[in-house]
């Protein structure tokens, strides 16, 4: 097989990223947009030793969970991998996902895991949405999401994963721009001024975030755009975010309020969180109330137990377990966020709570030697890359009972489990939630217990 090659092959895998896989003569062929049990056309593009890379060109013999991806540029589009997927089909997907990362890398054979927790809706279900500004070959001002891989912006003002308000929003900042000649930023060149449009959105009290993403302080006549964003029922907080630099990371880290409060709020359960457009906050506030509910069940809190949310964000788990626990401390590494989470205790009455700004793997360690801290349940939920080693040896030297690890990334999560099973412990239990219906992406709770 060589390059542009046109070859036939039955779809008999999915990757991790979600390509279908084919073999052919002894070769793993990658099949972007491929379903498993799909027989296709498809052209090679790019050959390895043992492996190689194809373009759908046709589907022969459609899978039988094949289906027409409802939005008509899921293919072009870097959101979605897995449209043209049934959803049953993507639950088993990220199942698999889960259960070959614990064998491959943690070793692990038989986990029982229960069954993923899907949703009964799988669209709408983003309340954050993050638009980048560009224009097209004509110079006229689009919108949308990023391609695959690229930063080639697919134009795309409804995207079937978030509300429908995102479209009016964009509708507004688009026509703004043009009536008054602003320009959008120019990765290539550095010049232009609108970068982003942030937008977020309550799911329980429908309040509307808008932050423009600007190379600069200011944008002329912004009060226009305001005034005509402020009658979308549910605006409350139109700030811009200033980002002057050539990078491809979205937000810079100075706001300047344009029209309401410089934030929303949202219930997940009955806690109150108040968001400011540089928090993280969970993107799918239905699933989330899920994941959170089943940490909670893992921790058992019988009430008298001391806990610590190891990478706490604006403190979203810690409130959730500290209506059940005697004490929950948390430690993240964004100061923004830590204020964000003593002000969400404030508004919620919640007094059994305390916050640290730091690593959590200085200061977990440090606050072990030097106070003699200890745990009775350790909540982790990492960002990708997972924890730390130095953290996960002072968990095991503090020997909680429990160990309740939230992870969106479940090689990182099989890499530090086995570690953690290495050195005194086991996993009793855990689950897939799937924050994230038609991407590839899925979240991941587990229990371990001391052996
Ligand atoms: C996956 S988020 C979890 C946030 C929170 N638990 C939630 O559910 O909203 C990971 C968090 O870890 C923070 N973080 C990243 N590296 C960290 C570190 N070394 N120590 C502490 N926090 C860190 C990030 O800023 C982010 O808020």
């Amino acid at each position: 097989m060589k390059k542009d090659d046109l070859i036939q092959v039955k779809i008999e895998d999915m990757g991790a990223d979600g390509a279908g896989i084919g073999k052919m003569d002894g070769f793993a062929l990658f099949i972007k947009d491929a379903v498993i049990g799909d027989v296709v056309e498809a052209k090679i593009m790019k050959m390895k030793k043992n492996y190689g890379y194809a373009r759908l060109m046709r589907v022969l013999e459609p899978s039988p969970w094949r289906v027409t991806a409802p939005c008509p540029v899921a293919r072009q589009c870097g959101g979605c991998q897995l449209q043209a997927m049934a959803y049953e089909a993507q639950l088993r997907f990220k199942e698999n996902k889960i259960q070959n990362n614990l064998k491959r890398i943690g070793g692990f054979d038989n986990i029982w895991l229960e069954p993923i927790c899907g949703m009964d809706n799988p669209f709408g279900y983003r309340n954050k949405a993050q638009f980048p500004v560009g224009t097209d070959k004509t110079g006229r001002i689009i919108t949308g999401f990023y391609a695959g891989r690229t930063h080639s912006i697919i134009e795309n003002r409804r995207c079937l994963l978030g509300v429908p308000e995102n479209e009016k929003i964009l509708d507004a900042v688009v026509d703004f721009m043009e009536k008054e000649h602003i320009s959008a930023y120019d990765e290539s060149t550095g010049k232009g001024l609108v970068r982003h449009v942030l937008i977020r959105y309550g799911f329980t009290t429908k309040e509307i975030m808008v932050c423009l993403v600007v190379n600069g302080h200011k944008v002329r006549k912004i009060e226009k755009l305001a005034e005509r964003l402020a009658e979308i029922p549910g605006m409350t907080s139109i700030t811009l975010n200033v980002n002057r630099k050539r990078t491809n990371v979205i937000l810079g880290d100075e706001i300047l309020s344009v029209w309401g409060r410089g934030y929303i709020e949202d219930y997940i359960g009955g806690i109150k969180y108040r968001i400011s457009p540089l928090s993280f906050y969970q993107v799918n506030p239905v699933q989330t109330k899920k994941l959170y509910e089943k940490a909670l069940e893992y921790a058992a809190l019988t009430g008298n137990e001391t806990v610590w949310d190891l990478y706490c964000g604006i403190g979203t788990i810690s409130l959730f377990l500290a209506q059940k626990a005697k004490q929950v401390y948390g430690v993240e590494i964004v100061p923004a966020a830590i204020e964000d989470a003593r002000n969400n205790a404030r508004i919620n009455g919640i007094t059994n709570v305390g916050f640290f700004v730091g690593k959590a793997e200085e200061v977990l360690p440090q606050m072990y030697e030097r106070d003699g801290i200890s745990a009775d349940v350790i909540v982790v939920d990492p960002p990708r890359k997972g924890c730390d080693e130095s953290l996960l040896d002072t968990i095991v030297k503090m020997e909680p009972e429990r160990v309740v690890y939230v992870s969106c990334d479940s090689a990182t999560l099989a890499r530090d489990l086995k570690y953690l099973c290495e050195r005194g412990y086991e996993v009793v239990s855990g689950q897939g939630v799937d924050q994230f219906p038609m991407s590839v992406h899925v979240e991941t709770c587990v229990l371990l217990g001391r052996k």
